[in-house]
């Protein structure tokens, strides 16, 4: 597999950015001709440095309306493009992207497309150049890559083909299966781009959505398996309009988009049953092991999962460490760390294969994480995320051995014995989200469900559930605003009793988000509550939610201490969700206590 990226996905200057693909490991590049215009750079100087990088210029793009014209403007579009093959032989490439005509076509007519597409083919071919016809989704008269690719064969010029490309073809819902019908060496070049589903017009979408592989909602291996089924050889090239891309680190969003390419080619050869670019099996998680907080001073955290009524499962007998259980939930507070606020910094996920999954890992380039262990220890394998929050793996059967390395243990209050970590909620700084979610889907093979945009106080918080398909490991993702300082994260303990644990909690001392009382009012007229269990509710500080098959889920959060804080969930009848329309509510209570904290 080649790979390749167009320049205009990542943020800088053309030289930073050849320096971060080829860092990145990419084979090639789209030279945008915007980020060249910008450069100091003599063509010339570009080309040396792409040969020093080891980078090949797979495409140069993107010429725009061309086709569709009447002859004058048609011969200007002629003059146009003879400047720009000029520029492409001063820096050594031979394919040029022909956009669909968007702007300026007055012709509907595919033989005068075909024969201004010719001719301009013809002019290329003197030098030696081939030209890549893609349709845009918002183009006057071809918008369809099945029209793009008629039309190419009615120019037939050995030197002009098709460029596909994933986002104009699947946010328009058209059906990519046809693309076996174009012959292979037709397809002169191939662009990868994912995008959320979004029903906005498809330009804006188009612009500032897109997304790397493996975060978004198009169907990306059967895309790319009906490309490579048509006999496509060329590279596999991201374009990826992205706000967030274009204004992150420049190397660090280099290597992301490297490894959504690694990733995607992993997953099309593995459902395709093709034995090249297969990494090692997926490990799916079949639980959560443990989750670590660390920080510098986590009495506040000890005295909050006694309240709520973990068990003391003791002090590591050689670090600064401390283990809570409530039955099958672990969470271990960690305080090697140095002037650090509480934070979710780890979580351990049990699979059928540790090794492998860290291998697996380590092959998406993942960073390996280690941490000291002394004789007589449990390894733990892992790897740092993206945003430095550390995954462990831990074979299943659980082999919680590592528990019996903490001494001292005393036990809980038993409101809490059925517990088991029902979801990690965990945000993420703007620049990291997204990276976030592939790291999820390639890494944690997690898979996606469809996000949400939460009210708070803040502004509209996005939330996109990763989960496994039987719901064992759920991590709801969100974006923090702009101006938290730590993105909040918590943890969601699932039991069996929750108002139970709760007036067990409250009898504790434990202190509850304050819940207004007009939540109340509003459940009561929403659903129509049992009084007793309205009043409940209302005495304890519960929140409520139901769905549409009558699927019941209650559930309290603890106050925040530092970044982090924990939620007690009970799920009834099924109910499948994280209770969203309370999160409005919650969002706000906990910026009101912030304030006043
Ligand atoms: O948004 C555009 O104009 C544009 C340009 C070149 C492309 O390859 C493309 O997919 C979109
Ligand atoms: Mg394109």
């Amino acid at each position: 597999m080649r790979t390749s990226i167009a320049t205009v996905c990542l943020s800088g200057g053309l030289v930073e950015k050849l320096h971060a693909c080829s860092d990145a490991g990419f084979d090639g590049v789209e030279i945008m001709d915007a980020d060249l215009i910008g450069a100091m750079e003599s063509p010339e100087e570009i080309r040396a440095l792409c040969a020093r990088l080891g980078l090949s210029i797979d495409l140069f793009q993107p010429f725009r309306d061309l086709e569709g014209v009447a002859d004058d403007v048609f011969a200007d579009n002629l003059r146009r493009a003879e400047a720009k093959f000029a520029v492409m032989e001063r820096l050594g490439a031979d394919t040029i992207l022909v956009c669909s005509n968007a702007g300026t076509a007055t012709i509907d007519d595919d033989d005068v497309a075909a024969a201004q597409l010719g001719a301009l083919a013809d002019a290329a071919a003197k030098r030696g150049i081939r030209i890549a016809y893609e349709a845009l989704a918002w183009g006057r008269f071809v918008d369809d890559y099945r029209h793009a690719w008629r039309i190419v064969q009615l120019a037939d010029r050995p030197n002009l083909g098709v460029c596909l490309d994933s986002f104009h073809i699947l946010s328009r819902g058209h059906d990519p299966a046809a693309i076996e019908e174009i012959d292979g060496d037709k397809i002169f070049f191939l662009q990868l781009a994912d995008a959320p589903a979004l029903d906005m017009d498809v330009l804006s979408w188009s612009r500032h959505h897109r997304l790397f592989p493996g975060e978004g909602d198009f169907a990306l291996t059967d895309f790319l398996a009906h490309v490579l089924r048509a006999g496509y050889t060329g590279p596999l090239s991201l374009e990826v309009f992205n706000d967030t891309f274009r204004q992150t680190d420049v190397v660090r969003t280099a290597g992301h988009a490297r490894r959504s390419l690694t990733w995607l080619a992993d997953r099309t050869a593995a459902a395709n049953g093709w034995t090249d670019d297969l990494l090692g099996e997926p490990q799916v998680a079949r639980g959560i092991d443990f989750i670590e907080i660390a920080g510098a001073d986590l009495t506040a955290v000890d005295e909050t999962l006694e309240r709520l009524g973990f068990a003391f499962g003791g002090r590591h007998r050689s670090k600064r460490v401390r283990l809570w259980t409530a039955g099958e939930a672990r969470i271990i507070l960690d305080e090697q760390v140095r002037d650090e606020t509480p934070r979710l910094t780890g979580i351990g996920l049990m699979v059928d294969d540790a090794d492998a999954a860290v291998d697996r890992a380590v092959a998406l380039g993942a960073p390996a994480a280690f941490r000291r262990t002394y004789a007589g220890e449990q390894e733990l394998r892992g790897v740092a995320s993206p945003d430095g929050t550390v995954v462990y793996w831990s074979d299943r059967p659980a082999d919680t051995s590592w528990i019996t390395e903490f001494e001292g243990g005393s036990p809980g209050s038993g409101a809490c014995e059925s517990g088991v970590v029902d979801h990690a909620n965990v945000g993420y700084r703007w620049q990291d989200f997204d990276e976030a979610v592939l790291f999820a889907s390639s890494v944690l093979s997690l898979t996606t469900q469809s996000s949400a945009d939460v009210p708070g106080p803040q502004g509209l918080v996005l939330s996109q559930v990763m989960r496994t398909e039987d719901g064992v490991v759920r991590l709801p993702m969100n974006l923090a605003p702009p101006t938290a300082p730590v993105p909040d994260r918590h943890v969601a303990v699932r039991c069996d009793d929750v108002v139970a644990a709760a007036r067990a909690a409250r009898a504790a001392g434990l202190d509850f988000l304050r819940i207004p009382e007009n939540y109340y009012d509003d459940l009561a007229a929403q659903f129509d509550l049992d009084p007793d269990l309205l009043a409940e509710l209302r005495e304890l500080d519960l929140l409520y939610d139901r769905d549409g098959s009558g699927g019941e889920f209650i559930h309290f959060y603890t106050p925040t201490i530092g970044g982090v804080f924990f939620e007690l969930v009970e799920r009834r009848g099924g109910y499948d969700g994280y209770g969203a329309a309370s999160a409005p509510v919650r969002l706000a209570m906990q910026r009101r206590a912030s304030a006043s904290a």
